[in-house]
């Protein structure tokens, strides 16, 4: 099948060369002429494990192609794929601009007829909109099918993700459009749910909805678990240990960030706003995980005194999680920012990133953010962080203490270094607990 992808970012980018791999010829094209170029120098301008070899593969086996002639390849291709950003708009909707600049652009080069697939994250409805806009521009009825086709990759895994999906979720009108965007990940073994086009939709909102409400009711109870003296890490454990709840996403720690939860919710809240509905469960996700980074800034107060200048805190990672270089709504800059704006002096390291950033200044190594260091943040969790040397890390270090702010640390190593460590939700064993365990 000859596929035209519009947009070439994490998701257009991963999705083109998957289509690739399975067989089909994809035109993958956006409008950002230095991303087009880049690719066609053979740059993948994202960081995302194994996507350059596929890309290579694809591009190698004559499947895959890039350009940023938008118009061209949508008027060829008799599929095409919106995979183009759904950012928030100031109000919290999704800014539906670019989706629909593109749907614009397919209206004028129809000559024949096609099947237009909606990748990109929309609220519930904007696919049957999108439908209603091809007959208002003209565009003879049988002439074009929406199919919602939403996508549930993860960065840092997206090729893992695509070629392992749990699902497939095919939204249509027709069974006819259903059964041939189905086809296109033929060879990929996963289940296929179709459903109705606006059904796709809220799976997908509802999906991500409930991952930030699995994070955040995990994140507030380690902070009452705090109160307490019990250990998140084993209550999460026991309660993942029960099926019906699962045991992914109970991992304590700064707050979900990306360029998917957080918008995702905010985007749902404001759809339903719009139907005069409240959605408070949702609306109490957001508002913990907003409040998330301050539990943080209140624990270095409390164990190094008022934050101030003449303070450093040294604070490794920048990525909103690890394996990736997406720095959309990372709680790691939030907390720089915070930290930034107390006087504090900032020294930070990421393996992939070092965006400029008022107050903060980007060491060359993780060793070399630690200079003069009062206390040292964990805020993303790569795996060099989490193996790191800690008898070298204090040798380096001014101060004694590690804040791992994404739980992830072997405590007992850290403090047999000698140094100071605090998660969340992450107590010093008892004495009698201590002793008992010796
Ligand atoms: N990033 C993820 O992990 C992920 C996963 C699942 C779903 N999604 C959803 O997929 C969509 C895309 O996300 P992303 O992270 O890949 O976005 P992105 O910002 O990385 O890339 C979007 C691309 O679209 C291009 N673009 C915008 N308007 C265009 C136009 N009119 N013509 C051609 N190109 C255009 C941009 O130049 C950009 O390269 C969003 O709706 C997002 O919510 C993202
Ligand atoms: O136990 C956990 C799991 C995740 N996170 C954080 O939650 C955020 C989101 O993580 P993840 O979901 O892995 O990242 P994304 O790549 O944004 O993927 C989400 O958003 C995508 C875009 O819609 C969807 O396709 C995916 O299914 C959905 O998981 C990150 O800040 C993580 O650090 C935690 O704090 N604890």
């Amino acid at each position: 099948m000859d596929i035209c992808v519009v947009g070439a970012g994490y998701v257009g980018l991963t999705t083109s060369a998957v289509l690739a791999k399975l067989g089909h010829t994809v035109w993958c094209c956006d409008r950002d002429d230095i991303k087009i170029s880049s690719l066609l120098n053979g740059h993948i301008p994202i960081f995302e494990p194994g996507l350059e070899e596929l890309v290579q593969q694809g591009t190698k086996n004559n499947r895959l192609f890039f350009s940023s002639d938008v118009p061209l390849y949508v008027e060829k291709c008799p599929v095409i794929m919106v995979a183009v950003g759904t950012p928030s708009a100031p109000d919290g909707t999704a800014d539906l601009v670019y989706v629909k600049s593109v749907l614009l652009t397919v209206a004028n080069g129809m000559q024949e007829p096609k099947t237009v697939i909606i990748k990109s994250t929309v609220p519930p409805g904007t696919g049957d909109w999108a439908q209603d806009f091809f007959l208002r521009r003209g565009v003879p009825k049988e002439w074009v099918e929406v199919v919602s086709n939403p996508e549930f990759l993860r960065e840092g895994t997206a090729i893992h993700d695509s070629f392992h999906p749990d699902r497939i979720l095919v939204g249509a009108s027709s069974v006819q459009a259903g059964t041939l965007v189905a086809s296109l990940y033929d060879g990929i073994s996963a289940p296929v749910l179709h459903t109705g086009r606006t059904e796709a939709e809220m799976i997908k909102y509802g999906s991500n909805s409930f991952l930030a409400v699995k994070l955040s009711f995990i994140n507030e109870l380690a902070r009452l678990c705090e109160a307490f003296r019990a250990d998140i890490t084993e209550v999460a454990k026991g309660i993942g240990m029960d099926e019906r709840i699962g045991a992914r996403f109970l991992q304590a720690g700064i707050g979900y960030g990306g360029s998917c939860l957080p918008k995702d919710v905010s985007a749902l809240i404001a759809t339903a706003a719009g139907k005069g509905m409240g959605l408070k469960l949702l609306e109490a996700a957001a508002y913990v995980n907003e409040t998330q980074v301050q539990v943080y800034v209140t624990k270095l107060t409390r164990e190094l005194g008022a934050l101030k200048p003449g303070m450093t805190i040294a604070v490794w990672g920048a990525a909103f999680k690890e394996n990736t270089d997406d720095l959309r709504y990372s709680k790691a800059l939030v907390l720089m920012e915070e930290l930034a704006a107390k006087g504090c002096g900032v020294t930070a390291y990421d393996p992939l990133s070092s965006p400029d950033m008022d107050g903060v200044q980007w060491a060359a190594s993780q060793l070399e953010a630690l200079a003069g260091a009062d206390a040292l943040v964990v805020a993303t969790g790569w795996k060099q962080f989490v193996d790191a040397d800690w008898q070298v890390v204090k040798a380096a270090m001014k101060g004694k203490l590690v804040v791992d702010a994404r739980n992830v640390l072997d405590r007992a190593a850290v403090e047999e270094a000698g140094l100071h460590y605090i998660g969340l939700g992450r107590p010093r064993k008892r004495e009698t607990e201590m002793s008992a365990a010796d």
